[in-house]
């Protein structure tokens, strides 16, 4: 079922829409306090927003929306699910237990849903938690086992907000995997501040700032063409704007990179999404492409990362042997970037 949502919390500064394709995963990134978590929760239901509405298809799962009746049912009747940072999980069930409830819901037998919960259990390497209460599970421990009561439930949307924070790299390895296969044919929006989670689960990526969506589209076109500075730095690029010249990028300080601007028109405003990693530092006697500042030098896994006011470059450490803070640096594209309209 596709969803279709629109969110207003005035004390949050939160006025967002949301469009998600049925079946499909909407990866929902955006710097802290941008309202992500605001969104998800009034589109499950557990919190009410001034104005809005959330429909699956055809069917209203809640509006309030002036000329409806305003109606904010209980998340269960809407057959949304809900993960949220604080696991929330029902602290008098044991986690087998926790699992089965959503199970019983769907018309399980006790019996029958608490051997469904210990399947669902297992595939999450978490059998052995299946007694414990819940106020005893470590935080990531909780999350793991939120989501699996969350997959178990099997709603017709789900809402996953930041679900792998806390858990550790094999254990959210195992999850992603788990969500991927589960979330097949769910309508799901997932909170994140992993790119990888983008990358691996969602076909739509959609950007918060300040509470209202600056970006949105196909992870692809999102991740390799952002056109803000957030989606940029998520997808490890450096966005420029500027001018499209002739086989260049002309940046309002009259700075000149070399790219593709086959797709633009001559004077058009464009941007350019360019990896550090496509970027190297000119040697003596060799011609930059681009001149410019280095403004910070800092460590990245076994690169140096030089950053100038215009580009930043990933180089081997004996590249950037020599340079200092406020040196002339001249910089190298591999290729030139694609220029797209801005
Ligand atoms: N319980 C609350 N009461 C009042 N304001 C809140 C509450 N929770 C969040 N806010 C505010 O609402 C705005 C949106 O917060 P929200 O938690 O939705 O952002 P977020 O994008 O999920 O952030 P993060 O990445 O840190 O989880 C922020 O300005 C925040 O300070």
């Amino acid at each position: 079922m596709s969803l279709d949502a629109r969110i207003s919390v005035d004390e949050r500064g939160v006025d967002a829409a949301l469009t998600v394709p049925h079946g499909e995963t909407l990866a929902l990134l955006g710097p802290n306090g941008s309202g992500k978590s605001t969104v998800l929760a009034a589109i499950a239901g557990t919190l009410r927003p001034q104005r809005g509405h959330a429909r699956l298809d055809e069917r209203t799962l809640h509006a309030l929306d002036r000329d409806m009746p305003a109606q904010w049912r209980h998340p269960r009747e809407r057959r949304i699910g809900l993960v949220t940072q604080r696991a929330d999980l029902f602290p008098a069930l044991p986690v087998i237990d926790n699992i089965a409830y959503g199970l019983r819901a769907r018309g399980l037998s006790r019996g029958h849903a608490r051997e469904e919960a210990r399947s669902w259990l297992a595939r999450a390497d978490l059998l052995g938690l299946a007694d414990r209460r819940p106020t005893t599970l470590s935080a990531g421990q909780a999350r793991r086992v939120a989501i699996v009561r969350a997959l178990a439930a099997q709603p017709d949307a789900l809402m996953l907000d930041e679900p792998f924070a806390g858990v550790d790299v094999e254990a959210a390895q195992q999850l992603r995997a788990l969500v991927a296969e589960q979330t097949r044919s769910i309508t799901t929006v997932i909170a994140t501040h992993e790119v990888l989670d983008a990358h691996l689960l969602a076909s739509q990526v959609a950007v918060l700032a300040g509470g209202a969506v600056v970006e949105a589209g196909s992870t692809a076109t999102v991740l390799t063409r952002p056109r803000t500075e957030f989606a940029a730095a998520m997808a490890g690029r450096i966005l420029l704007r500027g001018e499209a010249q002739d086989g260049a990028l002309v940046t309002p300080d009259g700075a000149r990179l070399p790219a593709n601007t086959s797709e633009v028109a001559r004077g058009a405003s464009a941007l350019v999404a360019i990896s550090p990693l496509e970027v190297r530092i000119a040697t003596a006697g060799q011609r930059a492409d681009l001149t410019d500042t280095v403004r910070l030098l800092e460590p990245r896994g076994d690169l140096v990362r030089v950053t100038g006011a215009t580009l930043a470059a990933d180089v081997a450490p004996h590249q950037a042997a020599g340079l200092a803070v406020g040196a002339d640096v001249g910089w190298r594209v591999t290729a030139p970037p694609v220029a797209y309209a801005a």
